[in-house]
């Protein structure tokens, strides 16, 4: 929608224009008009343009350093970001930084079972608390032609399970979420179809871990991924998971499947 102000205000200015009795002020005030006419109409365009994006506006990318950041964190982060720079064969990056947005499309259906205000309201799971550093701090690189992904994780006071440690299902949720990015960047929309945990040591709640992911092998639509956390210098395990994720056609995703 166009606010009123940017479409009849420069007409205000028109009018007033015309009033002033000194013909080169006129004459200045004209070009100003004009100037402001233009303006107003690249803003039109943009507007008219940004209205095709599927979100309200422009989405903020969540995997950017934030303030909740503890050094651990940035320091990994730096060392990742590094790697992004550093052009493999035929000048193509092996690694490359994801954005993190914390919603999908603003009109995925999810066919007859999601009202328009829960669409409007829906906002991925990994990114749903405002408070930064308060639950799941993270930022993933992807490395396509290795098959793998790294993921650095810093686990916020908000997802506790056992006293002073990390839940075991945010865990869960941040291997499935990592898995599940690194199948979906190989292949399309994928689901998981099957997801196996073994937890081998507790995550301190507030520390810095990495999800090192991997795409082990693909039969037909099944992608099968194996995934490791560990501490951020890979002295300590403490999760291993593997899983299955099936390849989806869109229509599974936005319900028109069912
Ligand atoms: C940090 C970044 C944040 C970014 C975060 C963004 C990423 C988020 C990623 C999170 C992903 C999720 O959590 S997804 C949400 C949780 N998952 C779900 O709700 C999935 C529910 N299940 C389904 O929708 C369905 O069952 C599917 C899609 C998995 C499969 O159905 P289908 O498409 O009809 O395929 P179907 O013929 O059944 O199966 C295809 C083949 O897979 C095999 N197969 C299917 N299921 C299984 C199974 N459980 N275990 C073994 N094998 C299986 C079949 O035997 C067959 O093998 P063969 O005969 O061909 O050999």
């Amino acid at each position: 929608m166009i606010p009123r102000s940017l479409l009849f205000g420069r007409g205000l200015a028109l009018s007033h224009a015309f009033s002033n009795q000194n013909a080169s002020t006129v004459h200045q005030q004209l070009s100003m008009t004009a100037w402001n006419l233009r303006s107003s109409l690249r803003n039109i365009r943009t507007l008219s343009l940004m209205s095709l994006w599927p979100f309200n506006v422009k989405p903020r990318d969540f995997s950017l350093p934030n303030a909740s950041w503890r050094p651990e964190m940035s320091k990994a982060y730096e060392y990742y970001n590094a790697l992004c720079e550093i052009e493999g064969d035929e000048k193509r990056r092996l690694w490359r930084k994801l954005p993190s947005y914390n919603r999908v499309l603003k009109y995925t259906t999810g066919g007859v079972y999601l009202s328009k205000i829960i669409q409007s309201k829906a906002r991925l799971f990994t990114r749903n608390i405002k408070e930064p550093g308060a639950a799941f701090e993270y930022v993933v690189f992807m490395n396509k032609q290795e098959k793998r992904c790294v993921c650095v994780f810093q686990a916020g006071h908000l997802l506790e399970g056992p006293p002073g440690h990390v839940h075991g299902g945010a865990v869960a949720t941040m291997i499935d979420s990592v898995m599940g990015t690194l199948a979906g960047y190989m292949s399309g929309p994928v689901m998981t179809a099957n997801l196996n945990i073994n937890y081998r040591s507790p995550i301190p709640l507030g520390s810095v871990v990495l999800l090192h992911s991997a795409l082990d092998r693909v039969e037909g639509r099944k992608f099968f991924v194996t995934c490791r956390v560990t501490s951020t210098d890979e002295s300590k395990l403490h999760t291993e998971a593997t899983a299955l994720f099936v390849s989806v056609n869109v229509g599974h995703l936005f319900g028109t499947r069912f």
